[in-house]
């Protein structure tokens, strides 16, 4: 491709890009009120300065603190943090005529915030006395810098890179040495295929390419290639898109003793690693002293000489000398950061701090021998070029099988922005440039090979301290079914779990599988699994959102994260939630095969992987993991989880068989391999026979029975079908008892008879004692538990039966459910229309509103006046005029739903939802919710994509009291209502 070609179609992509940022932030900024936007912690209002002092390379650093006066000396919750780029401006606008000028946050505490400004002629023209704004800015330098680079190499000539530049784009074929020379390697430990890439990079001419797939020592086979280029005396420039990376790769240069020194504002670098930054390796240079003398002369003439002067000729004379003052340290410092860089053999920054207009500017353009690219995959091309015009040869480490760097524009994307310069290389050169990694140090095997095939040509194998670890190997964790297996497919094709239905087609959410997730987490931590070694990871923001919903409470150290926003991370568990459940089989997003490629090779020990797999097996890529999961790994049917999920539908299991190991995982650890039930319970497996075998389980060798599992199933049937009648026929027993050493496949079975039969039937005990009970039919049914309202919920979602129904058992189960929540419900209707008579009128008003609400299954989130009702103490008078208030409905275009009471506000279009569609995405404001989590995070100054901050309006733990309260209010309702009707009868 022509250079010049090359630079002007990239210039218009990245225009393009730019614009789509710029949009999208002032379609959020345009929409919201300034005081919302401090509560989404974005800006803070009305602050003073607080001091002002003169920062390295004469910057100016000012304090900003709450106003004090009014006596408030903490700053709003906000989510500024240092390396934030920040404007400040005069009160009462957000234009750029009253911004007052850009800096970088360098640190935030409870009561101050600092900001390091750029020096500018006549100095911040702050005062003391007013009032400033401050906000969160998007980042344009990045542009900036990659427009510079891509316009120096169109017009390059004769630089040290010529040659280079003519090889990556195909004016010169890339060459190596003739003669490679034996290496001897420094670090001993390295595999074949990670020395092999060693010396290709070192005898190359002009360009290598390491192709890392995930696990094999990336970073150390490239820490190896720069300490050997030092000893050979070249000099060396290191970048990496993220800082992260960057400091990542300080700090393991550092520990091999090599002379590093790292660019970027010390504000953002980790602290172990600001030893090596310039700022501190200046700060002990030999021209220190000096230079912090006249820094002090600065700030002692700004602090004390400014305020005595007021007359403005004088004013203009001080100005101008401190100008003279910060000139002179200017020249000083760039004396000594020359002298630094220069003693430096590896420079490390990120690919945009390689620029020009920083400490490089110092440097000969000829001074860097080689450019190392470290995560070339997940950079834009045009931010290598930033670096890469400073070389004659470059080393590009990366695996173009995981997620290219983030575009926002889509259209951007589509014409080429996210093609990498790895990936362009490869598409050009082939493998003559490239070397792969192949030996991993992170994944069981069986994890692995599912990756290895479809992404790396079969190439990989696990290392042997990995090969077969698993989560029961780790300290203080008992062996239980979940920490056994590397693969675990929780499958909720047929159960109805279908993803929620929203407007915005980019996000969204599976109420189901997020329960199960519960679940299985449950059981994990429960077996020994610490929380913080477990990720759970979503392909969509809106289900990240909802998980966090469910889970943070509980497990503060779970990291719950977008499949992008774990890119570069392990766990010792993974546990993915695909999301996707619908008739039409659509997956979306999903599709981008290097996507899941990233979250199933976040996984060391254990992948457990919750999906509907008839939706999601339209993809062919996703196939080949569902297929991979059910050759080589355990299957469950998401009905093992629903009788938890929805409470008393399905008696509660405790005894473990394979199948409902984890149902309770509560009990599950310690009743392992006791009291097997004859019958395993593997419902709703798609391919009965050769496959069954094949998961047989290890551990439960009772079953290997010569029947078929329909056989098993069928005579298990007859068997408790004959108990049942026997006990029909006698008159004199109530009722019959299970024994609690029945499997849930049993009770299943129980469960479907007695529906059948119309007995009623319910779970009695705890624990280990827990056991399902029948009882002849009632006459007249008493009032329903409170729990059970929320059963009505899953007639809403629960779709219409399959058209290709592929687990029988469990799609006849499933609808005598249904059948079963219709009567119940007709019941319920029943029973209040009844208890409006019986009952005082505002009783039976609340009573059917909280029907209406827990039928819902809304997680009762406290808007308002419930909240303040119940929370404050325990009034229920409050409550009840707090309902009475209620006359305003859910603004989603369907619904009817009450939402005084329990709605929420959304902040994007100011409308009050019910609980089911409060959440942006769900009610179609999905695009601002999405652009606001964009924007926090490019405030982070990582690449990636995640997921928005967690509405902090929402209390879990007040969300849960009131719904404790609710239930126990209800069934003193109900009781009050028994003997109410007890004493009518008698
Ligand atoms: N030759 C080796 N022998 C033993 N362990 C190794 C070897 N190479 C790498 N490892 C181990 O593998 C893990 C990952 O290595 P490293 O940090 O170099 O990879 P990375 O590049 O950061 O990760 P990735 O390969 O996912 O990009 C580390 O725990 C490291 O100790
Ligand atoms: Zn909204
Ligand atoms: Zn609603």
């Amino acid at each position: 491709m022509e250079i010049e070609q090359f630079v002007s179609k990239t210039l218009e992509l990245l225009q393009e890009e730019r614009e789509a940022e710029i949009e999208e932030t002032r379609v959020w900024q345009e929409n919201i009120a300034l005081k919302d936007l401090q509560s989404k912690g974005v800006c803070l209002l009305k602050l003073q300065i607080g001091s002002q002092s003169t920062g390295l390379y004469g910057r100016t650093v000012v304090t900003l603190e709450p106003r004090k006066h009014i006596g408030i000396s903490v700053l709003p919750s906000n989510s500024f943090g240092p390396g934030d780029i920040v404007g400040l401006y005069e009160t009462g606008g957000f234009s750029t005529a009253s911004q007052i000028g850009t800096g970088i946050v360098t640190r935030v505490s409870q009561a101050s915030i600092s900001v390091a400004f750029e020096d500018s002629q006549d100095g911040l023209g702050v005062d003391s006395d007013s009032l400033y704004n401050l906000f969160k800015l998007a980042n344009d330098v990045t542009y900036k810098r990659m427009k510079h680079a891509l316009n120096a190499l169109n017009g390059y000539s004769n630089g040290p890179a010529a040659n280079l530049i003519n090889v990556l784009f195909g004016y010169s074929q890339p060459g190596s040495q003739s003669q490679p020379a034996e290496v001897a390697f420094l670090n001993s430990d390295l595999d074949d295929s990670q020395r092999e890439a060693v010396s290709f990079a070192l005898s190359q001419r002009e360009v290598a390419v390491i192709h890392g797939p995930p696990g094999t020592g990336k970073t150390t086979t490239v820490v190896e290639i720069i300490l050997q280029a030092v000893k050979q005396g070249q000099k060396i420039l290191c970048c990496a898109s993220s800082n992260v990376a960057v400091d990542n790769l300080v700090e393991r240069l550092a520990r091999c003793h090599a002379k590093v020194l790292r660019l970027g504002h010390p504000a953002r670098l980790l602290e172990s690693i600001q030893k090596h930054s310039l700022d501190a390796v200046l700060a002990h240079s030999d021209n220190t002293n000096i230079i912090a003398d006249i820094r002090k002369d600065i700030d002692k003439a700004f602090v004390s000489e400014m305020k005595k002067v007021h007359d403005k000729g004088e004013r203009f004379n001080f100005k101008r000398e401190v100008g003279e003052l910060r000139k002179e340290l200017r020249t000083r410092e760039a004396a000594a950061i020359t002298q630094i860089l220069k003693s430096a053999d590896v420079v490390l920054a990120t690919n945009t701090g390689a620029c020009d207009d920083g400490p490089l500017k110092y440097l000969p353009a000829d001074h860097f021998d080689w450019v190392v690219i470290d995560e070339c995959a997940q950079a834009l091309e045009s931010s290598c070029w930033i670096a890469l015009l400073r070389a004659r040869k470059c080393i590009l480490a990366g695996d173009y099988k995981q997620l290219p760097p983030t575009i926002k524009s889509q259209t951007a994307a589509v014409k080429g922005l996210s093609v990498s310069l790895m990936e362009r290389l490869i598409q050009k050169y082939g493998d003559s440039v490239v070397r792969m990694l192949t030996v991993q140090y992170r994944m069981n095997s069986a994890i692995m090979e599912w990756a290895s095939k479809e992404m790396y040509q079969g190439r990989l194998t696990a290392h042997s301290s990995v090969e077969r670890h698993l989560l029961k190997d780790l300290p203080g964790v008992s062996c239980v079914e979940e920490t056994s297996t590397p693969l675990l497919l929780i499958d909720t094709a047929g159960c109805g779990l279908s993803e929620m239905e929203v407007t915005d087609e980019q996000s969204k959410g599976n109420q189901g599988e997020v329960d199960i997730v519960e679940l299985h987490i449950k059981a994990l931590t429960e077996a020994g699994i610490k929380a913080r070694d477990i990720a759970v990871i979503a392909p969509y923001n809106l289900q990240v959102e909802l998980l966090r919903q469910k889970l943070s409470t509980r497990h503060p150290e779970l990291e719950i994260k977008s499949v992008d926003g774990f890119q570069g991370r392990e766990k010792e568990a993974v546990v993915l939630s695909l999301v996707r459940s619908n008739r039409k089989g659509e997956v979306g997003f999903l599709a981008e095969d290097r996507r899941i490629n990233v979250a199933v090779t976040r996984a060391r020990r254990h992948l457990a992987v919750v999906c509907d797999t008839q939706t999601v097996q339209n993809h062919a890529f996703l196939k080949s993991l569902i297929d991979h999961m059910t050759e080589c790994g355990e299957v469950r049917t998401a009905f093992e989880y629903l009788q938890d999920i929805v409470p008393q539908n399905y008696t509660r299991d405790h005894k473990d068989t394979k199948a409902s190991a984890s149902a309770s995982s509560s009990s599950s650890t310690k009743q392992k391999a006791k009291n097997q039930a004859p019958v395993k319970a593997k419902q709703g497996q798609k391919k009965p026979g050769k496959e069954d075998a094949a998961r047989s389980d290890k551990h439960t060798k009772s079953c290997s029975s010569a029947l078929t599992e329909e056989e098993r199933t069928k005579n298990r049937s007859a068997e408790i079908r004959e108990q049942v009648e026997r006990f029909l026929k006698d008159q004199n027993q109530s009722e019959l008892q299970f024994p609690s050493s029945f499997s849930s496949h049993d009770r299943l079975l129980v469960h479907q008879i007695s529906e059948e039969l119309g007995l009623s039937h319910e779970s009695k005990g705890e624990g280990k004692d827990r056991c399902i009970i029948i009882s002849r039919p009632l006459k007249s049914k008493p009032v329903e538990e409170p729990t059970q309202l929320e059963a009505v919920q899953e007639e809403e979602t629960v779709p219409e039966p399959q058209e290709k129904p592929l687990c029988q058992p469990p799609l006849d189960l499933k609808s005598l459910h249904l059948e079963r929540m219709k009567r119940e419900q007709q019941k319920r209707e029943e029973n209040a229309q009844k208890n409006v008579k019986t009952l005082c009128g505002v009783s039976a008003t609340i009573y059917l509103f909280i029907v209406s609400l827990t039928g819902k299954n809304c997680t009762k989130a406290g808007a308002c006046d419930i909240a303040a009702a119940a929370g404050a103490d325990d009034n229920f008078d409050a409550l009840i005029t707090a309902v009475m208030k209620a006359d305003s409905v859910c603004s989603f275009v369907k619904c009817k739903a009450s939402v005084l009471t329990l709605g929420q506000l959304c902040l994007f279009c100011n409308r009050q939802y019910c609980l089911s569609h409060h959440i942006p995405e769900v009610h179609g404001c999905g695009d601002k919710a999405k652009s606001h989590a964009r924007m926090r995070i490019s405030k982070e100054g990582v690449l990636y994509a995640g997921s928005g901050k967690k509405d902090k309006s929402m209390d879990p733990n007040k969300k849960a009291y009131l719904q404790r309260k609710l239930d126990s209010k209800l069934k003193d309702m109900a009781s009050q209502r028994k003997t109410k009707s007890k004493d009518k009868d008698n």
